[in-house]
């Protein structure tokens, strides 16, 4: 039987707006096996960024479980669910969100240094360059965020999401900021590196083409979660 990574039961998200309740996921069940690669496609408000909050540990389900990494996240803390999100989860944005005062490498550095503190300064420098080698960027280590292209930050994002190797990349909309080729080629250098680390990928996307090249396909709608090839949890 293949290892699961996250499994999600029957889980709700409501959220409070004002004087009302929002049903923001409507009874979610799926799960995504080790080293899978799993899309969402689904439109403005469908609920994915929400699914991949409750998935981060980052907005907590109302209702059902939700289980990454073999924990049960609705049991947790937040000192315990932050735990988890370093040792288990990396997180690629559409936006980059690289520190601009920082070079390449000490933006991947610093998650590191993040997550696992106790790690001697030289462990966390080799690493770094080894991510940064992973993506193609070895020759842009010194390089500040402002003197790369789109492409190559969204690889230094995408080096600094796998730097403490996790078992599950939720990347939201990575390629949304990219012309197309250049979202194509992230993709693929995305799902390589998935493949070869065994490390299962949620991907968010507005781009049908990128979806279908996942593993598998789910779709948002209105709070609900259908699997497009008839596979399911
Ligand atoms: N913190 C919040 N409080 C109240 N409502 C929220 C909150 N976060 C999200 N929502 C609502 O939940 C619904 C789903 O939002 P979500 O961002 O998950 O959709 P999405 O499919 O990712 O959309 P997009 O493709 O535009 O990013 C939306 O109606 C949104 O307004």
């Amino acid at each position: 039987m293949t290892e699961s990574i996250a499994q999600i039961r029957d889980m709700d998200l409501r959220l409070k707006s004002g004087e009302n309740v929002l049903h923001i996921l409507k009874s979610i069940t799926f799960s995504i096996a080790r080293g899978e690669v799993v899309s969402a496609v689904g439109p403005s408000g469908s609920g994915k960024t929400s699914l991949l909050m409750v998935l981060a540990g980052l907005e907590k389900a109302t209702s059902g479980t939700v289980v990454v990494g073999g924990t049960d996240l609705g049991a947790l803390n937040e000192d315990q669910l932050a735990d988890v999100r370093r040792g288990t989860i990396g997180i690629l944005f559409q936006n980059f969100h690289l520190i601009p005062s920082m070079t390449a490498l000490e933006n991947v550095a610093l998650a590191l240094e993040i997550a696992f503190s106790d790690l001697p300064l030289s462990e966390i420098r080799m690493r770094a360059r080894q991510a940064l080698a992973e993506v193609g960027l070895s020759e842009r280590e010194d390089h500040l965020p402002s003197a790369l292209s789109g492409g190559e930050q969204q690889r230094v994002g995408l080096a600094r999401a796998i730097v403490t190797r996790p078992k599950l990349l939720l990347a939201d909309e990575p390629t949304g900021n990219l012309d197309q080729q250049t979202a194509a080629s992230a993709i693929e250098l995305l799902f390589g590196l998935a493949k070869r680390n065994t490390m299962a990928v949620l991907l968010i996307t507005h781009d049908d083409a990128l979806a279908r090249r996942a593993d598998r396909q789910m779709r948002m709608d209105r709070g609900e979660l259908h699997e497009l090839d008839g596979t399911s949890a």
